[in-house]
């Protein structure tokens, strides 16, 4: 099923407050898709989700589901299933009847309902537990368990609120990839909410990257993480160093950005909207600096080194007293550059992205 929010607004009013929530929401999610929201605290991804299950109403927009107007219909009646961060297992039930309870409510034959649930508990590898009690299971069997509950509704959509906050790191990772292996094979539509960049660029199709009720942008992981379209998105995934320059040039696909605060002329890419004379931001990761000769250098003196085994970060002080942070991997000691040290490090123009400075 496609999912499809046109110009969604939520407005929380109350005597003292407003609060626009989300503001002009717009996004058509295909069938099967796994698509993300992120952002940081408050920008509006429960409340739109909420929107999807019905939870609550826009102020404004419409909501459809395979183009058919879902905005004013209950909960209850949306094909949509959500899954929440405290998952809420029915303590007094069985995880056979915890994964039943939906089906029973349907009103389902006996049959079927012992058919579905047996299928579901195979798939997602809770066999031998079912007349267990959830506090005879551990949290990520738990998790599982409520996954399962969603799942054998048969939802056209599927919502998750930030379902595994509660679990350890480890745990975490493995039920990631347990949610995104079901996802794909039932090729369930989903849209899941996190604040956390990893789980997000770990699981989805796409990204939609939020700030302040708005969209910042609507991308692949990749797109997100190295084609960022301003600054927020850049500043907000993964570190980054910001070189301000101005464009003196194009040549084919690349940028001639001169930066007063290095001193040097780079060679960069960036989107096709961006003019001569603008000033430009250069978004440089510190993973894309390397030892290795490639069109554009930086020179400065070490100014911190952080060993961290598998990798050494850097800052490094160029030009007019510009920081630049850098990630150098499978670091040998004798090679490792100290404090005080001269150090040349190169990027390429693809490694680099520019946007406007604003
Ligand atoms: N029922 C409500 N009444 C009033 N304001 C609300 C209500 N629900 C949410 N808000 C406000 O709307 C904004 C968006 O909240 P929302 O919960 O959607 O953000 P979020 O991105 O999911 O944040 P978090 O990551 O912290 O869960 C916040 O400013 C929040 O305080």
């Amino acid at each position: 099923m496609s999912l499809e929010l046109k110009n969604i607004y939520k407005i929380f009013k109350s005597k003292e407050s407003e609060t626009i929530a989300v503001n002009n929401f717009s996004l058509k999610i295909d069938k099967g898709q796994f698509v993300t929201f992120l952002g940081p605290s408050g920008c509006g991804k429960t409340t739109t989700l909420r929107m999807i299950a019905g939870f609550e109403t826009p102020t404004n927009g419409k909501i459809f589901l395979d183009e058919k107007d879902i905005t004013n219909i209950p909960p209850n009646k949306r094909d949509v299933s959500m899954m929440f961060q405290s998952y809420a297992l029915f303590p007094h039930m069985t995880i056979k009847e915890n994964i039943e309870f939906g089906l029973k409510l349907k009103k389902l034959s006996k049959n079927e309902i012992e058919e579905k649930t047996k299928r579901i508990i195979q798939l997602i590898g809770l066999e031998g537990m079912e007349n267990r009690r959830p506090d005879q299971i551990s949290g990520g069997q738990q998790q599982r368990v409520a996954l399962a509950r969603s799942l054998v509704m048969e939802p056209k959509v599927l919502l998750f609120d930030e379902p595994l906050s509660n679990l350890d790191a480890k745990l975490r990772e493995s039920m990631r990839s347990e949610i995104r292996k079901i996802q794909k094979a039932l090729k369930i539509t989903s849209v899941y909410v996190t604040h956390d960049q990893i789980e997000a660029m770990s699981i989805s199709d796409v990204i939609v990257v939020m700030n302040k009720g708005k969209i910042m942008q609507v991308g692949t992981p990749f797109e997100i993480y190295s084609r960022p379209m301003n600054k927020f998105v850049a500043d907000f995934i993964g570190k980054v160093n910001f070189i301000k320059g101005k464009i003196i040039k194009k040549e084919k696909d690349v940028y001639h950005v001169y930066s007063k605060e290095i001193g040097k002329e780079f060679y960069c890419t960036g989107s096709n909207e961006l003019k001569e004379n603008e000033k430009v931001l250069i978004v440089l990761r510190p993973e894309s600096l390397s030892y290795e000769k490639k069109e554009n250098s930086i020179s400065g003196v070490v100014k911190k080194v952080t060993y961290l085994g598998s990798y050494v970060e850097y800052e490094i002080i160029t030009g007019k007293n510009k920081i630049v942070s850098c990630v150098l991997f499978n670091p040998i000691e004798n090679k490792i550059p100290q404090i005080g040290e001269n150090i040349n490090l190169y990027f390429s123009n693809i490694a680099s992205w520019i946007i406007g400075d604003e």
